[in-house]
């Protein structure tokens, strides 16, 4: 009874945003919509909030159907990237503006009020002013907005897009740890995977106002329905059939091997399965360690190994070494990414 989608389309002028779209979302659960700039991932949400209105089909939001309903009518809290705070009030004033808006009894909304200030970790900080709070404890501030008037869905627009990384990542967790607590269908905007990975239950990976796959971090991450997705999670190098690294029994002539980073083995002697490559450039990066490879008909791949796995092969520039796939996809050439 979460939210459905179905059969949604939205055009600008000639531009169409969002293409046929049907998705549904479970109740209580967090879903990220992943994809790059221009994909139509805020479209989507901001056709689910009644902020636009779609061409095509029809918004279901906990079994009503909301397609013609007003903004106010949906029962929806949201929160975008850019802090909405009113500058002129309080911290307190902000959280409890959607509950005096309903004519909500004064103790009920001071109750209300001090109960989200411990939700958010900012209890004490009532009194202050927007302009006296960090940008995360202000988005912090918008959240509780947002939940104090109990919205069956929350939605959320880049929400952390504006903060540094240190914060931003927090702020995952945070926002992580709130969602187990409140347990409302919260729709998450990013275009950052990780961030992505690390806070939804779900993903919905969009493309071109598409979705181009549905399913948790690991099902995406594994098993990629295309290129597209499959470089979009995540780093991957393509190669071409020429490269000898396509397995034996499946070569088919018309595809690219997608190859992640760290499912390139190598070592230092040849054996049956293996293909010959020259280390190019070797990159220190604390954690791991980069090495780019040449192989035979010049395409150069990189490969992701552990420190402990790189000081066992004892790697120098210019070593001719043996590499092996240890996972890798084929997707044929016609698909773009
Ligand atoms: N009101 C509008 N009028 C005209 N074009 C629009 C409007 N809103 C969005 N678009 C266009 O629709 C496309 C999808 O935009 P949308 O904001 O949904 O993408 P997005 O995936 O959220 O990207 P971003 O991460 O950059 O916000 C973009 O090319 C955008 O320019």
């Amino acid at each position: 009874m979460g939210i459905q989608i179905q059969n949604v389309s939205k055009r600008f002028g000639s531009f169409q945003a969002v293409h046929q779209i049907d998705l549904e979302i479970a109740s209580g659960s967090l879903v990220a919509l992943l994809g790059p700039s221009g994909s139509g991932k805020s479209t989507l949400l901001r056709l689910i909030a009644g902020l636009e209105s779609p061409d095509t089909g029809r918004i279901v939001l906990t079994g009503k159907d909301a397609t013609n309903q007003s903004v106010q009518d949906r029962n929806i809290g949201f929160v975008f990237q850019h802090y909405a705070l009113f500058k002129h009030m309080s911290v307190r004033k902000n959280i409890a503006f959607g509950l005096e808006l309903k004519k909500t009894p004064k103790d009920k909304v001071e109750a209300r009020v001090d109960q989200l200030l411990e939700l958010v970790q900012l209890g004490g900080l009532g009194h202050r002013y927007p302009s006296q709070l960090s940008g995360g404890q202000r988005q912090r501030v918008a959240l509780a907005r947002a939940l104090a008037v109990e919205p069956e869905v929350l939605l959320l627009d880049e929400p952390f897009g504006a903060l540094d990384a240190k914060v931003r990542k927090d702020l995952r967790a945070w926002l992580r740890r709130l969602h187990e607590e409140v347990h409302v269908t919260t729709v998450f905007v990013t275009h950052d995977q990780e961030e992505a990975m690390e806070v939804a239950d779900e993903l919905v990976v969009m493309n071109h106002g598409k979705v181009e796959q549905v399913g948790s971090p690991p099902e995406i991450y594994d098993n990629p329905a295309s290129p597209f997705v499959m470089s979009f999670i995540g780093p991957v190098n393509v190669v071409s059939n020429a490269s000898g690294l396509f397995p034996k029994q499946d070569a088919p002539p018309e595809s690219n091997l997608f190859l992640r980073p760290h499912d390139i083995e190598i070592a230092a002697s040849a054996n049956g399965t293996t293909v010959p490559a020259k280390v190019e450039r070797i990159i220190h990066l604390g954690w791991e360690i980069q090495v780019e490879l040449g192989l035979n008909d010049g395409q150069i791949i990189t490969a992701h190994l552990s420190r402990e796995t790189y000081d066992l092969l004892d790697l120098r520039p210019q070593q001719q070494v043996h590499i092996s796939p240890k996972g890798a996809k084929t997707f044929p050439l016609f698909y773009s990414i």
